[in-house]
């Protein structure tokens, strides 16, 4: 391999380039995700962060080869993990992949956890499938696993079935599971959504343990961004299928530049106010078959909206070092985003 090649090799862990994942509905192609280019460097920490129906899940999904198989889909596009492209890979090929050297783990964890088996068979499963143990050193190493990731007594959990858990217990043992090969990167599908808070925090510190444990890179998608800003390095914020902001996480709470991304912070319940009702955003995401063909796909609820809106379709721009933004109030031709202070005084939507 030469320098440069190594070079390149080494910047990245993950490089997905141009994907664009559709699926039918009604007889025709759409996209979920449109023309999505990020990059995730080793032991780095990426949040993806959006409401329900951004395209973050189907993003995932097409990272890891898994879209659904009963209907139509499309993928274009570049994943290269590793230098290799997982688009052009066979199932055999993710196979081997899968768990080994990128794991997922979801909201929730039943979607991964086979009721009928045994807790201990699972784990044991993953380390029989990839690391060529001998079925007692798995069962050992699953025991070891286990209470890794907090269980109590996990000898005696081996033995459990998944119902037998609450939601917190066997989001530990999907992790469990996920990080039994050390995988280089791991994608975490909002994987606290579904506990309640307290669990939620105990869960997060617990991914934000063995990444930095494990070096591992880490893929976090939420909807919530006092998650990416307890754990992330890096945010991807998207709409509507689309990148619409990108930055480093400081960065990005300093400055939000893109009105949604403003919008999203704005909803954030803050420790200092009492808040009854948690602040949302009006209007909803547009399904992949309503999306306009041209245009900001925020547009209808943008309140910074202007007329060209509707009518010029924005590019993913650089601004300030690594803050990207697709928003036309940062586009050259128009004035910058800070000065439009204006329109956002008169336009501005509530921020409680
Ligand atoms: N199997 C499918 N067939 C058709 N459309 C789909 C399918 N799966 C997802 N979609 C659509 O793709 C879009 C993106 O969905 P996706 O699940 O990726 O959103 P998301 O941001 O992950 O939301 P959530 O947080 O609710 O999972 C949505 O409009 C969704 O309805």
């Amino acid at each position: 391999m030469t320098n440069k090649q190594n070079l390149q090799k080494e910047s990245y862990l993950l490089k997905v380039d141009s994907l664009r994942t559709a699926f039918t509905v009604n007889g025709d192609f759409h996209d979920a995700v449109a023309d999505v280019s990020f990059t995730i460097k080793p032991k780095q920490v990426l949040g993806v962060v959006g409401e329900s129906g951004c395209g973050k899940s189907v993003m995932a999904l097409s990272i890891m080869q898994l879209l659904p198989k009963d209907i139509k889909t499309k993928m274009h596009g570049d994943i290269l993990f590793n230098d290799a492209d997982l688009s052009k890979h066979t199932d055999k090929q993710m196979n081997a992949i899968r768990g080994k050297d990128i794991s997922m783990i979801f909201q929730e964890p039943m979607t991964s956890l086979n009721p009928v088996f045994t807790i201990g068979s699972q784990v044991q499963e993953v380390l029989l499938n990839h690391e060529g143990l001998t079925k007692a050193e798995a069962r050992l190493r699953s025991i070891a696993l286990l209470r890794d990731v907090g269980i109590s007594r996990p000898d005696k959990i081996i033995y459990d079935y998944p119902h037998q858990l609450s939601g917190g217990m066997r989001q530990r043992v999907m992790i469990a599971m996920a990080i039994a090969c050390k995988p280089k990167l791991l994608i975490a599908d909002e994987p606290t959504t579904a506990l309640d808070v307290t669990v939620q925090a105990q869960i997060l510190e617990l991914i934000q343990g063995i990444q930095e444990e494990n070096n591992m890179a880490v893929l976090m998608i939420t909807h919530d961004l006092g998650v990416v800003a307890e754990i992330c390095h890096e945010v991807i914020v998207m709409y509507a299928g689309k990148i619409v902001e990108t930055a480093n996480v400081v960065e990005l709470f300093r400055r939000p530049k893109h009105p949604y991304t403003k919008l999203l912070m704005s909803a954030i319940p803050k420790m200092d106010e009492e808040q009854e009702v948690l602040a949302t955003i009006e209007g909803v995401v547009p399904s992949i078959d309503q999306m306009p063909s041209v245009g900001c796909r925020f547009v209808n609820r943008c309140p910074q909206a202007m007329k060209e809106c509707a009518e010029i379709t924005p590019e993913l721009a650089s601004h300030d070092n690594d803050h990207f933004v697709r928003c036309l109030l940062y586009k050259e031709s128009y004035p910058k985003g800070d000065d439009f202070a204006h329109v956002s005084q008169q336009e501005e939507a509530p921020t409680t």
